[in-house]
């Protein structure tokens, strides 16, 4: 029997990942809010993507039901409050929780919740956004989905859904033993791109451009220390590939939190921006840069919050 999977949310990630889920055969419902409800309705799903474009009708519930084997949760960070409690149903019922969120404190706040062994740690590693008209617009070819039980074990129902939604072009699935660790390396990374990018307001390669390449380059090695105190080091491969990634001149590359933040949205600056600067002053780490980033992503958000943006 297909596994069912039930995704709260139909925006970038939570569309893209549960639309590939469906090409794969699995049974997908969407959990969204009335907004999204009536234009998935008229609309449909859409999906523009490097790895093929998907138009498809979808289920979609407006409150959450039993019978599901995972919940994909593809909030913001902002949203998780609310979106713990319409998905409790389905996992009371049985599902265990898949975040994509960035990030880690979520996590915690999870397991309160639900009870860790409910739990899984995620991340995606792709960059999509959720176009005005409602389209999922992939934005490069990255199609990473990696997840796992928080007790490292590799025989039950992470794997099985790994193996279910299997690893192809569009969407490639990983249930790992390292969660947490995998968890580190992308706050790492996403650490850097979004303190950086927000701060800049420009692309990687227009801050390198700009003379900015020792600016991003000081961001990763301060997140590297700040994983490492917390007993997560970064490996010499891994270093050497996000400081090519980071030196890259002709990099178009942005964080997501960017995107938000040049549409007019909210951004997840305090679960992202806002752990790192705690965590560098924790771990003795010099946390001027993310200190200003936090700044500059909280005034926005302030700003957003008055409607007083241009
Ligand atoms: N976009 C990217 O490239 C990446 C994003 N991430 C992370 O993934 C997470 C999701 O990001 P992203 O997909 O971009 O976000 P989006 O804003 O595109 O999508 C979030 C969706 O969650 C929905 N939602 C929020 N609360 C509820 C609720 N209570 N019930 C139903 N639906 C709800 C929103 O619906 P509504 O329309 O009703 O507001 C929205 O459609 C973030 O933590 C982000 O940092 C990680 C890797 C890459
Ligand atoms: C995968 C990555 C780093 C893509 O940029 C991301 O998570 C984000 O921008 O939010």
């Amino acid at each position: 029997m297909a596994m069912r999977m039930l995704v709260l949310g139909a925006g970038a990630l939570g569309g893209y990942f549960g639309g590939r889920a469906m090409q794969r055969g699995l049974e997908v419902a969407f959990l969204v809010r009335p907004a999204r409800a009536a234009a998935l309705a008229r609309d449909g799903l859409r999906i523009r993507s490097i790895h093929g474009d998907l138009d498809t009708p979808i289920a979609t519930l407006v409150e959450a039901t039993p019978g599901f084997d995972v919940v994909l949760l593809s909030c913001k960070a902002y949203d998780l409050d609310a979106a713990i409690g319409a998905i409790r149903p389905a996992v009371e019922a049985g599902a265990c929780v898949l975040p994509v969120l960035n990030g880690l404190s979520h996590i915690d706040r999870l397991n309160a919740a639900f009870g860790a062994d409910r739990v899984w740690g995620g991340l995606a590693k792709c960059a999509a956004t959720l176009r005005p008209d409602g389209t999922v617009q992939h934005l490069n070819d990255w199609h990473w989905l990696t997840f796992g039980q928080q007790d490292g074990a590799m025989d039950g129902r992470a794997s099985a859904f790994a193996a279910a939604l299997g690893q192809a072009p569009g969407l490639v699935a990983e249930a790992v033993p390292d969660i947490r660790r995998r968890m580190w390396e992308k706050l790492v990374h996403l650490g850097t791109v979004a303190a950086g990018t927000v701060l800049m307001r420009a692309s990687v390669g227009e801050i390198v451009r700009a003379g900015g390449r020792g600016f991003l380059l000081a961001l990763l090695e301060r997140n590297a220390a700040i994983a490492a105190a917390n007993g997560f080091p970064m490996s010499p491969g891994f270093m050497d590939s996000y400081r090519a990634m980071f030196s890259d001149a002709a990099s178009a590359y942005t964080a997501s939190m960017l995107r938000d933040l040049e549409a007019g949205g909210r951004t997840e600056a305090e679960h992202i921006l806002g752990f790192l600067t705690d965590a560098a002053r924790a771990a003795g780490v010099p946390e001027d840069l993310h200190a200003a980033a936090l700044l500059h992503a909280r005034a926005h958000d302030q700003r957003q919050e008055a409607k007083r943006l241009p």
